[in-house]
This record gives C-alpha cells, sequence and structure tokens, in this order.
C-alpha cells in the first residue's frame, strides 16, 4: 500500500512486533472471547489477534485499510471470526465486547477513553501518548490531575504497563508512548451530571471550592485539584 499517512486520523503505525506481541500478551485473549480493535491501521495488532481463537471486531475510518484488510484477512472474514467496520469508533453506539485493545490516534485519546467507559467490557489495552497516560493516573494536588483523571478513574481502573519509544513507530512521532491497561469498575453516580460538576470545577482549578460552587462543608477552603476521588463525590453529593 503506497502509505500517504494521514494526520487527520493520527496515523502513525508501529513497526516494533515485539511490542504488538506484548500488547496482545497483556490482553491475555481467552478462547471465545468477544474482542474489539480500534484502528487497526495496516494491521500489525490484528494479525496478532487472529492466532486466537477469538471473535474480533475491527473499527477503522480510513477505507485504505479497510480495503487492505478485507483482502488480507478474507478467509477469516468468511469463517465468521472477523469483522471489520468501516467507521469513526466515536460515532458507534457502545456495545458489549469482552476485551478491548486498540494503538489509538494522539489527538482523540481523551474522546476514545471516554467513549470506550461507556462499553460493557471486562478490560481494555491501549497505547496512548505518555503524557496523557500520566494524565490518567495522577495522583491529587499534582498539575496532571484533571477532569479526565477523576472521570475516567471513577469508572475504571487504570494502569501504566510499558512505556515504547517513539522510535517504534513510523513516520517517528515526536512523542513517545504507553501502554495502559483499564480495568472497568461499577460505579453508582450519574456520571453525565457529576462530569459536568467536573467540568465547572476543574475550570477553576485553582480557586478555593467555595468560591465556585454552593457548597461550605469541611473542603471549603480546598482547592479542586487537591482533592481525592472520593473527596470530591462527597463535595458534589452535598452540592
Ligand atoms: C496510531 S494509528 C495505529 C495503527 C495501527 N494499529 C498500528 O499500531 O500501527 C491509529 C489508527 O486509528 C485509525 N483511526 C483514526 N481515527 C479513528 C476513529 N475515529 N475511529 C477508529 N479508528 C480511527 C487511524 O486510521 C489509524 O489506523
Amino acid at each position: 500500500m503506497n502509505d500517504n499517512f494521514s494526520k487527520k486520523y493520527g496515523q502513525v503505525f508501529l513497526k516494533d512486533h515485539n511490542i504488538a506481541l506484548k500488547e496482545v500478551s497483556f490482553l491475555s485473549p481467552e478462547d471465545n472471547e468477544c474482542i474489539l480493535e480500534i484502528g487497526p491501521g495496516h494491521g500489525i495488532l490484528t494479525e496478532q489477534l487472529l492466532k486466537y481463537n477469538i471473535n474480533l471486531t475491527v473499527v477503522e475510518p480510513d477505507h485504505r485499510f479497510v480495503d487492505q484488510l478485507n483482502q488480507s484477512y478474507s478467509n477469516f472474514i468468511k469463517s465468521g471470526k472477523l469483522k471489520i467496520i468501516k467507521a469513526d469508533f466515536l460515532k458507534l453506539a457502545p456495545g458489549k465486547y469482552d476485551k478491548i485493545i486498540g494503538n489509538i490516534p494522539y489527538q482523540i485519546s481523551s474522546k476514545i477513553v471516554f467513549k470506550i467507559l461507556d462499553y460493557d467490557f471486562k478490560m481494555a489495552i491501549l497505547m496512548v501518548q505518555k503524557e496523557f497516560a500520566q494524565r490518567l493516573v495522577a495522583s491529587p494536588g499534582t498539575p496532571d490531575y484533571s477532569r479526565l483523571t477523576v472521570n475516567s478513574g471513577i469508572r475504571s481502573q487504570i494502569k501504566i504497563l510499558y512505556n515504547v519509544s517513539r522510535n517504534s513507530f513510523y513516520p517517528v512521532p515526536k512523542v513517545d508512548s504507553s501502554i495502559i491497561l483499564i480495568e472497568k469498575r461499577e460505579y453508582n453516580i450519574d456520571i453525565k451530571k457529576f462530569d459536568l460538576f467536573l467540568i465547572k470545577l476543574f475550570s477553576m482549578r485553582r480557586k478555593k471550592i467555595s468560591s465556585i460552587i454552593d457548597y461550605h462543608g469541611i473542603y471549603s477552603d480546598k482547592r479542586p485539584y487537591e482533592l481525592t476521588i472520593d473527596q470530591l463525590i462527597e463535595v458534589y453529593s452535598q452540592s
């Protein structure tokens, strides 16, 4: 295929097969699991995934890759083991999969993570920009601690598993990457309403909570970025 990289689709491609193997081994596919891959591109992860006895669905908006995958994996498609959806993942209605995997475009990483968290799934393995991974797992009181950390932290447990050099990709991007694990967890809050509350608080992250919202409890003098997730939920439920 003539590589005409699309900036619009955030196309940098993993060239290190050992990293692809590592990601798939982190995912640990089990027999008959339904697995979703976001943004297969040339299929470096797809190829490894198809070695397992799983049902694989891949979502890719770029018709060039869809055509390439349709050709390379026609037997898997015929046997029903592989389904290729030509679409923007962000526009799909959330579904149910056992596991999700993807080396996702940097510029829409937070939208993709928020969308994944609307899915019914057990765990996801994603390759993301290193700095983005650090924002996901940031501790309260640090500059990286944000609405993204809290929103994703309520709905899941996230860990950085492995850092990947920019030199493992082509064309070489300006940033390094990290492989992260997302494990979905149960939560008991209206996430849409809570997120609106977070947007308001974190838009003034250095102001005292009592000067942002009508709250006069024990955390009034704290700043939003200083509170743990549980403390933010407490403020939300009392305001
Ligand atoms: C960083 S590249 C990774 C490609 C391949 N998985 C790899 O590791 O080499 C991101 C891929 O996501 C695709 N992509 C971009 N926007 C997307 C979207 N909204 N939904 C699904 N895939 C998207 C791109 O076309 C590209 O194939």
